[in-house]
């Protein structure tokens, strides 16, 4: 545990903490459970001193060994009672540090997911990772078992304490002045071994990555002949994380050296005095006996208090970056009172006077005074040159942000007046690059649609010219796709994604072709079955390719933000200098190639 705990930073203030005391209401038996044992065993504790006085006086002393049977018993019987409360104690605690901290996970996993994609430009995914990961680990190790180190120590601290004073006051002034005497130095090593530790841990991390790197690029490596130079560097990462090592050794055995001298130097002192007072008659044996037990529960008390207080303050800075995830707020928000959709669902859209600019960049309009129309079940091309807005202008009909001026609406419903997922249950979109799941090619299909049936998803399949190649694979739909879709080919992972769409059956096709060169064979079934998909709904199409803007029913040429010119490719190559050019550039077509004084 303790790699993934050292590198969080904590927090001074470990109040913050109270708030996960909301993760706890649910299991309000458990902790009760947990406390009383936990009370009972530091009693227990506590107690078994005076079973060690007993054993002394009543047992040895005494000299009868029916009295030593007597004492054994009731010590036994202490330690039975000690190891039910600590099986008790032990099973709660974890139990509770684990179930709160799956429930951790889930709340803020949950809540992430709603927020607005643009909450993931400022807030990278690996922050994020790490804070439902190693975060709510840390929470866990804290809630499962140093609160309860720290509770059990504080009792056996006071305890330990009361007791000492009734047993013996004098003896317990010098315990007290000799407790920091003996603490002091153990912790000031305690924590240097720490601190080595971590830079231990942090420089065996660099030889791994050394190691991954050189293996991953082993072919460049053994290209430019690098291997001496790496063999070189590689001893010198090694041998940082061996001196680190040492130094850590040497106040490691500096550490044991001073408990070894410090406590049983105390221990020995404490008997001398106690033993003289007893010697004198003043106290019994077993009366010194449980004293120096107490001692040592109340200075391994302290210790271990202050063991657990570094993971207080880690988990507190771990529940502050909770929160925080907690209590970002989407800006994407649904309406109170959400508008229906007409019962026969058309498509249109109606863009008015839209303005928008990112929040990153509130002066630049990315989308500027835009009117555009889109009857239901027509295509549009959306046509610009790099940055002149079409993703944006997707990303707002998807409702990924608001609009800050002007309107869209959806078959005569404002997208603010609709719940996003009504929105979106109308939509599919075909992104550029196709986003496929680790899964199955089934499981990558059906994110379309997940009721459909098995006959649904193959139909979508034959639709998108993607069965022949899937029943080609080794377990037909049933094939793992790999990470990202990795074990297939760019064209192949395209048409999942169009059958994917397919099996949605949207009433609006957002589509962002694809800008990297697939090969003829494949860019035919590509375009084959996107024309399929197309059939029938309102479509919008990011294109890239002529195959398609001669194909849709009107093209938006766009300008930083603006509507530049609108029409068929016929006509636009006529009217539009811009769309001209735009198109000679892009399709590098003899016959479409404008004359000069066309292109600007
Ligand atoms: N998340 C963002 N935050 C701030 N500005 C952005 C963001 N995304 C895009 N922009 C800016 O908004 C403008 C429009 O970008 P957009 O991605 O819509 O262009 P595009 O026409 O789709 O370009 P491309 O064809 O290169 O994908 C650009 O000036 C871009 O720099």
């Amino acid at each position: 545990m303790a790699d993934v705990n050292e590198n969080r930073d904590p927090s001074k203030n470990i109040g913050v903490l109270k708030a996960m005391l909301q993760f706890l209401r649910p299991y309000k038996a458990q902790v009760v459970g947990a406390s009383i044992a936990l009370v009972f065993t530091a009693t227990i504790t506590l107690s078994i001193g005076q079973g060690i006085r007993l054993l002394v006086d009543e047992g040895f002393a005494s000299g009868t060994p029916a009295m030593l049977n007597h004492a054994l018993l009731v010590f036994m019987g202490l330690v039975f009672l000690l190891a039910v409360g600590t099986f008790t104690r032990f099973y709660l605690v974890s139990w509770i540090g684990e179930r709160v901290s799956a429930d951790i996970r889930k709340a803020v996993f949950d809540h992430v997911i709603t927020l607005h994609p643009g909450f993931f430009e400022t807030n990278l995914s690996g922050e994020i990772q790490s804070r439902i990961t190693t975060d709510t680990t840390l929470l866990q190790t804290v809630i499962g078992s140093s609160v309860s180190i720290a509770l059990r120590n504080a009792l056996m601290f006071v305890g330990g304490i009361v007791w000492l004073i009734i047993t013996n006051p004098k003896l317990t002034g010098m315990v007290l002045l000799s407790v920091p005497l003996i603490v002091v130095p153990i912790l000031v090593f305690g924590r240097r071994v720490r601190a080595l530790s971590r830079s231990s841990q942090d420089s065996i991390a660099s030889v791994g990555s050394f190691v991954g790197e050189a293996i991953k690029n082993i072919k460049v490596l053994q290209a430019f002949n690098y291997q001496e130079r790496d063999k070189a560097l590689f001893g010198r990462h090694v041998e940082e994380a061996f001196q680190i090592a040492i130094r850590r050794i040497n106040q490691r055995a500096w550490l044991s050296t001073a408990v070894i001298l410090l406590v049983l130097g105390a221990i020995a002192a404490m008997l001398w005095v106690g033993g003289h007072d007893v010697l004198a008659g003043r106290i019994s044996a077993g009366e010194l006996a449980a004293f120096v037990f107490y001692a040592l529960m109340v200075a391994a008390s302290v210790g271990a208090i202050s063991e657990v207080y570094g993971d207080l303050q880690r988990a507190a800075g771990a529940t502050e970056r909770l929160l925080e995830l907690l209590a970002a707020r989407s800006l994407i928000v649904p309406p109170e009172q959400p508008l229906p959709l007409p019962a026969m669902v058309q498509g249109e859209l109606q863009m008015k006077a839209v303005c928008f600019a990112y929040p990153s960049r509130p002066d630049y309009l990315a989308i500027n005074n835009l009117t555009l129309d889109v009857p239901a079940g027509s295509s549009m091309a959306l046509v610009g040159s790099s940055g002149a807005g079409k993703s944006t202008l997707v990303d707002l009909l998807l409702r990924f942000y608001d609009v800050q001026g002007g309107s869209i609406t959806f078959d005569g419903v404002e997208l603010r007046d609709l719940s996003p997922e009504t929105l979106r249950a109308q939509i599919a979109l075909v992104p550029q690059q196709p986003v496929l799941f680790t899964g199955t090619v089934a499981d990558n299909i059906r994110y379309g649609n997940p009721d459909a049936s098995e006959a649904q998803m193959i139909e979508a399949a034959k639709a998108a010219y993607a069965h022949e190649f899937i029943e080609r694979l080794p377990e037909g739909y049933e094939s793992f796709v790999g990470e990202g879709g990795v074990r297939l080919s760019g064209g192949q992972r395209q048409r999942i994604a169009i059958a994917r769409a397919i099996l949605k059956d949207p009433k609006l096709l957002l589509l962002d072709e694809a800008t990297s060169a697939l090969d003829a064979e494949s860019e035919f079934q590509v375009q084959q079955a996107l024309q399929r998909l197309m059939k029938d709904r309102t479509t919008i199409v990011i294109a890239h390719r002529l195959a398609t803007v001669v194909k849709v029913d009107k093209i938006a040429v766009l300008d930083h933000g603006q509507l530049a010119a609108l029409g068929s490719h016929g006509e636009l190559i006529k009217n539009s200098p811009l769309y001209a050019r735009w198109a000679s550039l892009q399709f590098d077509h003899a016959d479409d190639t404008p004359t000069s004084e066309e292109s600007q």
